[in-house]
């Protein structure tokens, strides 16, 4: 299979489908030809988008026991699936920028030589679908009506994943038909050809698994031919191939050529009492709050949240020389544990809705789900693991990294400009991650340099969204460490660049956020959640020029009274130490950032360099201490 150009020769190749090919594209048809040829299905299934599809998708999931029907009264449309435990999250040590270049893929990403890796990955692919439905899924990431439409063409033989990939993301024959319309107005419109096998074919007479996978299990992207093959794993950010593989890792090596960015990112709008609307950008890593702030219900009286999106930003400067942001998705793929009407109704309401797919959460006996943090604990349930559960069990009802998977346009506080194609202008961009200790609450940086630093040292706690030790501090940069599609020093640069080539003053302001420190016993010195709107309120009146900071050696902190605690049961105290920056620990970074920048070589900006030595001599260590 040449996955490797989009040739546009008219192709002999078998056309398997019990239903004629849709499409004219000779570039899409030559890659399902193909593809069909070596992977071998019993059939070809055209995805459409249809209703009565979502209906014989769904219908055959319950039937081989992969989903189970939720009880309609309780949650309409609506599907349980439970992963095998081998598979229940992105799997980083099996992810692979395979770029021609070894250097463009970078210290931070997995490498392997392209022909390599497509040599051992086509020994996996061929044969692999026997027995099983080859499904073509056409979809575009952003806006169909976009002027330069992202669209892509996913190859799976997991209608659990054809069903999410409806949900996640604008998919069917009105795709396919956009694409051919293009194509006869003479444009040549970019598609990305993403494969995903579950890796486990079937031979004739043997039965299917509730969760076919395989031990086996790579995630590749091929960045110069925007391609993605995945092999294995059926698993959200492994096998949802629109979202992490193209949206953030294609994407990003697409942003670096063509001047924008792609990136982890929520969007949300922030209308004050007064009416003042800004538009707020945020990145954390995975698990780190991102879904929660998006959705924000704010404490403060007045303030309106409203939410573009949850996990990603594409962001172009307009016209106006200002970035402009759209979420490319459409739904949300967020983590369940700890959601519930308190830290997250706007996301109960969505999937109260209906039409979303549960996994490796709990069942319970009335045909609902459940999930550590939410309300009305049952007495008993069937965990993730498919074993009775009790809230005495020793085990937890559901995987730390059990997700919903839920219909953005069902979000009661979706923005109207989602539906724009342009997209809203970010006025700030929050970083942030999971740190116990050392971040304060909220600080601003001093420029965009000083952001990008901030940004590239992002530091956060390891949490369960991918397969490894929890808890353990490392850096992530801009919250994009998995999902970099090339050299991290050269994505510094990028954003140096974006900086140096624009007017810093319609550029976003910069901020870095912690909603995770902690207090000697242990517990968060900041109750989080909606009252973050505080936070937000403080960004806000910052750019507005209303609010106090303190300027410490790590950036401007809110004096204890700019900040909005009115109602909100804590000390003076509580909050001078959620903001509180010590000297002490920050010197203790000191060498983590020394160490992590030296990864880079000569591919770290020097300014990079120049924004450490700053830091250093504003903590009064001498350099090279
Ligand atoms: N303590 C605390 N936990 C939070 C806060 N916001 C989110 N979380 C928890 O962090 C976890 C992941 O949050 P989520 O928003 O799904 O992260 P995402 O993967 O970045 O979208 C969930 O368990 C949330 O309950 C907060 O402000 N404070
Ligand atoms: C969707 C994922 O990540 P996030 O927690 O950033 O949403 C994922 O890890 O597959
Ligand atoms: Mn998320």
């Amino acid at each position: 299979m040449t996955a490797d150009t989009h040739t546009r020769d008219s192709v002999e190749g078998a056309n398997l489908s019990d239903r004629p090919s849709p499409t004219t594209h000779p570039g899409i048809a030559e890659f399902v030809a193909e593809t069909a040829a070596l992977t071998k299905p019993e059939r070809v299934q055209w995805v459409t988008g249809s209703p009565e599809e979502w209906t014989e998708l769904t219908d055959a999931l319950v039937a081989t026991g992969t989903f189970t029907r939720l009880n309609p009264a309780l949650k309409p449309n609506s599907f349980y699936a439970a992963s095998d435990p081998i598979d229940v999250a992105r799997v980083e040590d099996r992810t692979y920028i395979c770029s021609v270049d070894e250097k463009d893929c970078g210290p931070t990403n997995n490498w392997m030589d392209p022909q390599e890796m497509k040599t051992l990955m086509r020994g996996l692919y061929d044969g692999c679908m026997r027995g099983r439905t080859m499904y073509v899924v056409p979809f575009v990431m952003g806006h169909l009506e976009a002027e330069k439409p992202m669209f892509g063409v996913e190859i799976t033989d997991s209608a659990y994943v054809v069903v999410s990939m409806l949900v996640m993301a604008r998919s069917g024959t009105h795709v396919l038909k956009r694409i051919e319309e293009l194509e006869a107005a003479g444009e040549s419109p970019q598609w990305v050809p993403a494969l995903h096998s579950v890796g486990m074919p079937l031979e004739p007479g043997q039965a299917d698994v509730a969760w076919p996978c395989n031990e086996t299990k790579y995630i590749v992207q091929f960045p110069e031919e925007r391609a993605i093959w995945s092999f294995g794993s059926g698993y959200g950010g492994n096998a949802l191939l629109g979202k992490k593989c193209y949206a953030l890792r294609i994407a990003s090596v697409m942003a670096r050529d063509e001047g924008w960015l792609a990136e982890h990112m929520l969007i949300l709008k922030l209308t004050s009492p007064q009416g003042v609307v800004k538009f707020i950008a945020a990145a954390f890593p995975s698990a780190c709050g991102k879904t929660n702030l998006a959705m924000l219900r704010p404490t403060i009286p007045g303030w309106k949240v409203e939410t573009l999106g949850d996990d990603i930003a594409w962001m172009r400067v307009g016209e106006d020389g200002r970035l402009w942001a759209v979420n490319p998705e459409y739904g949300f793929f967020g983590v369940a544990p700890g959601t519930n009407q308190k830290t997250n109704p706007n996301a109960m309401d969505t999937i109260d809705k209906g039409n979303s797919v549960f996994t490796n959460v709990a069942l319970t006996e009335d045909g609902d789900i459940w999930w550590e943090g939410l309300e009305n604990t049952p007495a008993k349930a069937t965990s993730w693991k498919g074993e009775p559960w009790t809230p005495d069990s020793e085990e937890l009802s559901s995987h730390p990294n059990s997700r919903y998977c839920t219909p953005i346009k069902q979000c009661d506080i979706l923005a109207a400009e989602y539906d724009d194609p342009r997209g809203v202008p970010i006025d700030a961009i929050l970083f942030g991650g999971r740190r116990r200790t050392t971040v304060p609450l909220v600080f601003e940086a001093r420029d965009w340099t000083h952001g990008t630093f901030l940004g590239a040292t992002l530091s956060s706690e390891t949490t369960a969204a991918a397969v490894g030790q929890v808890g353990v501090v490392r850096r992530d940069p801009m919250a994009m460490l998995p999902f970099i599609g090339y050299n991290a020093g050269h994505y510094f640069n990028h954003w140096i660049t974006v900086g140096k080539e624009n007017d810093a003053a319609k550029l976003p302001k910069i901020f870095y956020v912690n909603w995770f420190r902690r207090d000697e016993d242990g517990g968060f010195l900041w109750p989080g959640f909606g009252e973050n709107s505080r936070v937000l309120k403080w960004v806000v009146e910052r750019m507005e020029g209303q609010a106090d900071a303190v300027e410490t050696p790590i950036g401007y902190v809110p004096t204890v009274d700019s900040l909005d605690v009115e109602g909100l049961d804590m000390t003076r105290d509580a909050v001078e130490a959620a903001l509180a920056v010590d000297a002490e620990e920050w010197q203790a970074e000191l060498p983590q950032i020394q160490e992590w920048f030296e990864k880079f070589g000569d591919d770290l900006p020097a300014v990079l360099w120049t924004e450490l030595d700053g830091l250093r001599a504003r903590l009064d260590v001498p350099s090279g201490g």
